[in-house]
C-alpha cells in the first residue's frame, strides 16, 4: 500500500471505527458483529504500525470505546476502568503466555474466568454501603447510574459485618439472563418498540434510562471480578475473589486457577461447548495472571493491562443452502418472510430456518434462488443469515421478490406508510390471523385459560366451532359435538371449558392485552386500564385525550382509534360483555385509615429506598388522598424519589407543585 492510500484507508477507518463505538456504546445498536469490528480495529492497528506517521493520538486503538453522556453525572475513576487486549486466536493466546514467561519466568499461575457479556461497572462501598455505581465511559470517567444500579437484586446496597476495609472499589460485570431477554424482547415487539439484537444491548441501554422505576422492570445480574483497594489485602486475584464472596459478592463458581497455558486451552474448548448451556450469554473467557506482585511487574499498555487478555469465542458462522423462502401470517396480519434452509449444525442445534425480518432485509442481502448463504446465532436466539456467498450463486438465479399477496387468503399485501413490514388486511377473513388471535387471547400473559392450547384453538377453528374470542363462550353448548369428535376426552373438554368459565373473572387490563390491539401490549393495556378505567371510555377517548395517558405516544393512539373505528370490533366487544368478561378496572378493597389526606392529590415519581410505589399509592390512599396521573395545576404534591424524569421535573417546577420526599409525605400523616 502507497502512503498515499494508507492515509486514506486509515482516516476511513477511524471514522467507521468511531461510528461503530456511537453505535453500541452510546445507542446500544450495533450494526456489525464483534468479529466484523475486530476486524476493522485489528487492520488499524496494523496500518499504525506500518505508517507511524499517519496515526492519530487520538485514535480507538490508544483508548477505551465507550463515551460519557450528558444524561448522567460524571465521575472520575479512581483507578482507570481499561479493556482487555483480545484474541480470537489459539496461537496468540500462546504468543501472550511467552510474553508472561519472558517477563515474570515460569513460576506463576493463571485464574481463567468466563467473560461475561454485560457492561462493567464500578462500585463504590464505604462503611459496608454501596455508595456510588459508575460506568466504564471512557475510561477515565464515567457516568453515575446508582439508582439504576440499585435495582439490580445481587448487588449488595449493605454489607452484613465483615473484615472487608472500610474504603473499596469493586468491579464487575452487569448482564441480563437470556429468558428475561427473550421474554422483554417478546413485549417490546408487541408494543411495536425496536427490539434489542442481544442481552448485552439489552442490558446497556437499560443502565442508561433515566426512569429507575423502569430498570427495576427489566431484570439485571451481575458476577464481581476486581477488588481494588488502598492498601493491598491479599497476595493474589483467586485470594480476592473467594473474600469478595464471603463479603456477600456475587462471584462466578466456574473461575478456575490454572497452573499453565495447557489447562487454560482445556477450560476454553471446555467452555466454548458449554456456554451453551448458561443462562446468561458469555464472549469469551478472561485469563489473568494471579499474582497481584507479578500484575504489577507486567504493568499495562495505554488500554489494556499486560497481564491479562480476553480470549473470544467466534460466533459461530455456517455456509449452507437455501432451499426457499416461506411466509408467515402473524395475528396481526404482519407478513414475515423465513428462509428455509438445508439443514446445518450451529452451536450446537440443527438449523433450519432462518429470519429474515422484512422485504428490506431481502433487498439488503441481495438474496437469490438457491443461494449459499453464511448463517449465525450470535447473541440472537433465532438465527440470521449474515450475507450471501456470492461466489457460489448459480449464474441463472432469480432473484428473490417479496410476493404482493397474503400466503393464506390471497389478499393483497400493504404497507403503511414508514413501516418495514407488509400486512395482509383481511383480518375477518384470514385464517391465521384468526387463529393467531384467539391464541393470542388465552395465552399465559393474556386470559391465561387452563385446559386450552394453541394447538386445540386451532383443531376447534379448523372444525368450525370457534371463529371469534366470543365464540369460546358459548362452547358449552356444543359439549356433545365436541366428544362425538373423538379428538378429546371427557375430561379434558370439562377441564376446557371450566378453564373458559373462570377466565371471566380476568381483570380488564387482561382483557384489554388479549383483544390485541396493535401496540398495546401488558404494560400499555395496564397503563390504559389505570387512565381510563372502563372500555366506554377508552372506546370514545379523542386523539388527545389517549396521548395525555401515561406511556401512550402518537402511534399506539392511532392503533386504538383505528381498533374502535371498526364495527366488527365493537360489536365483538359487546358480546363478550354480555359473557360477563371484565372491561371496568378494579377497585381494590380500600382500608381507610385516615382522612388526613383527604382533597389532596399526588403523583409518585423515582425510585424509593423503602418504599415501592405502590405502597406509597396504598399509603396515600388509606388516608383519603387521590393519585393522578398526569401533572396539571390541580396538582398538589409530587412525591419525587431518586432519578425523577426530566420532563416530569421541568413541569412540576414550571407550574410550582411542591416536591415531596417519602419521608415528607409519612410526616403529613404523624400531624
Ligand atoms: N459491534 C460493534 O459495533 C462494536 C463496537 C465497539 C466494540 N465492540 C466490541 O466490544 C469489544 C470491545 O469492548 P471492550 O473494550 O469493552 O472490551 P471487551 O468487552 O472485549 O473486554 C473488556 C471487558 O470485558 C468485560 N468482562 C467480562 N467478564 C470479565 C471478567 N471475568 N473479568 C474482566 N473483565 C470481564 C469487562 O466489562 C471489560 O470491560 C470488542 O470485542 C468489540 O468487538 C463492538
Ligand atoms: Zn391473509
Amino acid at each position: 500500500m502507497s502512503p498515499e492510500e494508507a492515509k486514506k484507508r486509515i482516516k476511513a477507518l477511524l471514522a467507521e471505527i468511531k461510528q461503530h463505538n456511537y453505535n453500541y456504546y452510546v445507542l446500544a445498536m450495533p450494526t456489525i458483529n464483534d468479529f466484523g469490528f475486530d476486524k476493522l480495529l485489528e487492520e488499524l492497528i496494523a496500518l499504525e504500525k506500518q505508517f507511524p506517521e499517519f496515526a492519530d493520538p487520538d485514535s480507538p486503538t490508544q483508548k477505551v470505546g465507550g463515551f460519557i453522556t450528558k444524561e448522567f453525572k460524571t465521575v472520575q475513576h479512581k483507578w482507570p476502568m481499561l479493556s482487555l487486549g483480545n484474541t480470537y486466536s489459539e496461537q496468540e493466546l500462546l504468543d501472550f503466555d511467552q510474553r508472561v514467561k519472558k517477563a515474570i519466568g515460569d513460576n506463576f499461575e493463571y485464574v481463567c474466568e468466563l467473560k461475561f457479556d454485560g457492561l462493567s461497572m464500578s462500585l463504590t462501598y464505604e462503611d459496608g454501603k454501596l455508595a456510588r455505581a459508575v460506568t466504564r465511559g471512557d475510561g477515565v470517567q464515567g457516568d453515575e447510574v446508582t439508582p439504576n444500579v440499585r435495582t439490580i437484586h445481587s448487588i449488595p446496597k449493605r454489607l452484613d459485618e465483615g473484615n472487608y476495609p472500610q474504603h473499596f472499589e469493586i468491579r464487575g460485570e452487569v448482564f441480563m439472563h437470556l429468558k428475561a431477554f427473550e421474554r422483554l424482547n417478546e413485549e417490546r415487539i408487541e408494543n411495536g418498540e425496536i427490539p434489542y439484537a442481544n442481552p448485552r444491548n439489552f442490558a446497556s441501554g437499560t443502565i442508561k434510562l433515566q426512569d429507575s422505576s423502569e430498570v427495576a422492570k427489566r431484570p439485571l445480574d451481575s458476577f464481581m471480578y476486581f477488588l481494588y483497594t488502598d492498601k493491598l489485602l491479599f497476595k493474589t486475584h483467586w485470594e480476592s475473589l473467594q473474600a469478595v464472596k464471603s463479603w456477600g459478592f456475587p462471584v462466578n463458581s466456574h473461575s478456575k486457577l490454572c497452573t499453565d497455558i495447557t489447562e487454560v486451552l482445556a477450560f476454553i474448548n471446555k467452555w466454548d461447548k458449554e456456554r451453551y448451556n448458561l443462562s446468561y450469554d458469555i464472549d469469551g473467557i478472561v485469563v489473568k495472571v494471579n499474582n497481584y506482585s507479578q500484575q504489577q511487574e507486567l504493568g499495562f499498555t495505554a488500554k489494556s493491562p499486560r497481564w491479562a487478555i480476553a480470549y473470544k469465542f467466534k460466533a459461530e458462522q455456517v455456509e449452507t443452502e437455501l432451499l426457499s423462502v416461506s411466509y408467515q401470517v402473524g395475528r396481526t396480519g404482519a407478513v414475515t418472510p423465513v428462509a428455509n434452509l438445508k439443514p446445518v449444525l450451529l452451536a450446537g442445534t440443527t438449523v433450519k430456518r432462518a429470519t429474515l425480518h422484512n422485504a428490506n432485509e431481502i433487498l439488503r442481502l441481495d438474496l437469490h434462488e438457491g443461494d449459499s448463504v453464511y448463517v449465525e446465532k450470535g447473541g440472537e436466539i433465532i438465527p440470521k443469515i449474515i450475507s450471501v456467498n456470492p461466489a457460489k450463486r448459480k449464474p441463472d438465479a432469480e432473484p428473490i421478490v417479496y410476493r404482493t399477496t397474503c400466503p393464506a387468503c390471497g389478499t393483497t399485501l400493504e404497507r403503511k406508510e414508514g413501516e418495514a413490514a407488509f400486512y395482509c388486511p383481511n383480518d375477518e377473513g384470514c385464517p391465521p390471523q384468526i387463529v393467531g388471535k384467539m391464541q393470542h387471547f388465552i395465552d399465559r400473559k393474556a386470559m391465561n385459560i387452563d385446559g386450552l392450547g394453541d394447538e386445540t384453538i386451532d383443531t376447534l377453528y379448523q372444525k368450525g366451532f370457534i371463529k371469534h374470542i366470543s365464540d369460546l363462550y358459548t362452547l358449552y353448548q356444543h359439549s356433545d359435538e365436541l366428544k362425538l369428535l373423538g379428538r378429546f376426552g371427557e375430561k379434558s373438554i370439562n377441564n376446557m371449558l371450566d378453564g373458559i368459565e373462570l377466565s371471566k373473572k380476568m381483570p380488564f387490563e387482561k382483557v384489554l392485552f388479549g383483544l390485541g390491539i396493535r401496540y398495546v401490549g401488558q404494560t400499555v393495556a395496564k397503563k390504559l386500564v389505570q387512565h381510563f378505567k372502563t372500555i366506554e371510555k377508552l372506546k370514545i377517548a379523542s386523539f388527545d385525550e389517549l396521548i395525555t395517558a401515561e406511556e401512550i405516544g402518537e402511534r399506539i393512539a392511532n392503533s386504538i382509534l383505528e381498533y374502535f373505528n371498526d364495527e366488527n370490533h365493537k360489536e365483538e366487544i359487546e358480546k363478550l360483555k354480555n359473557h360477563g368478561l371484565q372491561f371496568v378496572a378494579e377497585e381494590k378493597e380500600l382500608n381507610l385509615q385516615s382522612e388526613k389526606l383527604a382533597g389532596k392529590s399526588f403523583i409518585i415519581s423515582g425510585v424509593f429506598e423503602n418504599y415501592s410505589r405502590d405502597e406509597l399509592k396504598d399509603i396515600i390512599e388509606q388516608n383519603n388522598g387521590k393519585i393522578l396521573s398526569s401533572i396539571s395545576t390541580k396538582l398538589s404534591y409530587i412525591v419525587g424519589g431518586n432519578n425523577m424524569g426530566p420532563a416530569k421535573l421541568e413541569k412540576a417546577q414550571k407550574l410550582n407543585i411542591p416536591i415531596i420526599s417519602a419521608g415528607e409525605l409519612l410526616e403529613m400523616l404523624n400531624q
